[in-house]
């Protein structure tokens, strides 16, 4: 940790109610003020000129953003105040930008980012076939589905990625027949057979952080199944102990899948050149029957669950970005260089990595 400074810097913070409860706000506190930053909590409701000058601002405006996108005033009118103040304010460094946040919305914007990168397919990464539903039609979304490859079984999930707890509802449609259960908007995705391994990955400027978490067990397609609905929470975390986690007898047989680091260096790579996120994280599973890697879902400033010194990592990153400075290791030894945020993302370097129980942790991707 740094050595205790005088502060000279705030750290202007605004998050959802359900997200400061998680915080340890004694720990981001106590390593922001070692790093020369104080903290203010934001309040939205009340203008951002009154409440003292601010250096960073640091958010999770989500579920405002979605509110505001879906025409609620209360929100429309704090994410268009906090808009004019940030451009008043040009020198506030904001993690992360709204507009890049809005990319990660939307599953089909996110999704086809991913599906337009020409280096993935070379080594074995994908995104799987998707397609967006906005009408109820199911002979018309039939035929959307074929046109873009999607194949049953699929995954239904809301188009609006973030913000909500509907967010996260998702339904596994095994046929045709129930492709009604799909509620617009929406994108439907095919389901990748993946052993019920799921691999997180959690980045913080140019360090990451990669954790398992139980998945959804192998299904084909089928004239008999029902749709299963089921919400992310109740599958997707470290905790969770659904049954639909429980691989069937002879899945149980199938070769076991190696995650390549390598790869998750390239997809952050990718990530940061057309997204341009601080914080950020993302979903892969591994194919059973091609090793291939698919990304399945990306994430604003998520849970970071288990991330190594979370908070030193992000005031280092935080310091990094105030001051436009990174340290750039590469063969020639290190060296100091001053870049724009843009120039930044997307820089590639040098990594380090150290193995962990909770996981992987790899530093200075870029
Ligand atoms: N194409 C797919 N193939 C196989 N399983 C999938 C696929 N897409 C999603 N899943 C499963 O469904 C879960 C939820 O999907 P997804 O990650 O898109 O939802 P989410 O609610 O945005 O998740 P998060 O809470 O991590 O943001 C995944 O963790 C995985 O178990
Ligand atoms: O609820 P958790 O703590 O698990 O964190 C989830 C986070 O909710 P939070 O904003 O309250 O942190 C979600 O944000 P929204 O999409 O709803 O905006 C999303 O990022 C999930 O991916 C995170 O789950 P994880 O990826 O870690 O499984
Ligand atoms: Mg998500």
């Amino acid at each position: 940790m740094s050595e205790c400074r005088p502060f000279s810097k705030t750290i202007g913070v605004w998050m959802s109610d359900k997200k400061s409860q998680k915080l340890n706000w004694k720990e981001l506190i106590c390593v922001s003020n070692s790093h020369g930053y104080r903290i203010v909590k934001l309040d939205l409701e009340r203008p951002l000129e009154e409440q003292g000058e601010i250096d960073v601002f640091l958010h999770k405006l989500t579920d405002v953003i979605a509110a505001a996108d879906v025409g609620d005033p209360t929100a429309s009118r704090i994410i268009s105040n906090i808009e004019q103040y940030l451009s008043n304010h040009p020198n506030i460094a904001v993690i992360d930008p709204l507009d890049n946040v809005r990319i990660l919305l939307n599953r089909y914007n996110y999704y086809s980012i991913l599906q337009n990168e020409p280096t993935f397919s070379r080594h074995g990464i994908f995104t799987p076939a998707f397609a967006e539903f906005t009408t109820c039609n199911a002979q018309e979304n039939l035929e959307i589905m074929r046109q873009r490859g999607v194949r049953f079984p699929i995954i239904c999930k809301p188009t609006v990625a973030h913000g909500s707890k509907s967010a996260h509802e998702m339904i596994l449609v095994f046929n045709e027949r129930d492709l009604n259960v799909c509620r617009p908007p929406c994108v439907v995705q095919s389901f990748v057979n993946h052993n019920a391994v799921l691999h997180k990955v959690f980045i913080i400027g140019n360090r990451y952080h990669i954790c398992e978490r139980p998945s959804l067990k192998n299904f084909t397609a089928s004239e008999d199944l029902e749709p299963i609905f089921y919400s992310t929470g109740e599958v997707c975390k470290a905790d969770s102990q659904s049954t639909l986690s429980i691989l069937d007898p002879h899945d149980e047989t199938d070769l076991q899948m190696t995650l390549k680091e390598e790869n998750i260096k390239r997809i952050i790579r990718v990530l940061r050149k057309e997204i341009g996120l601080i914080l950020a994280g993302f979903d892969v599973v591994i194919d059973n029957l091609t090793g291939r890697h698919a990304v399945i879902d990306i994430n604003v400033y998520p849970s970071y669950e288990n991330f190594p010194n979370f908070f030193e990592n992000l005031l280092n990153c935080i310091d990094e970005t105030v001051n436009r400075t990174i340290v750039i290791s590469g063969d020639n030894g290190d060296c100091q260089d001053h870049h724009s945020v843009s120039q930044r993302l997307n820089g590639l370097i040098n990594v380090a990595f150290s193995a962990s129980k909770l996981g992987v942790t790899g530093m200075n991707i870029n």
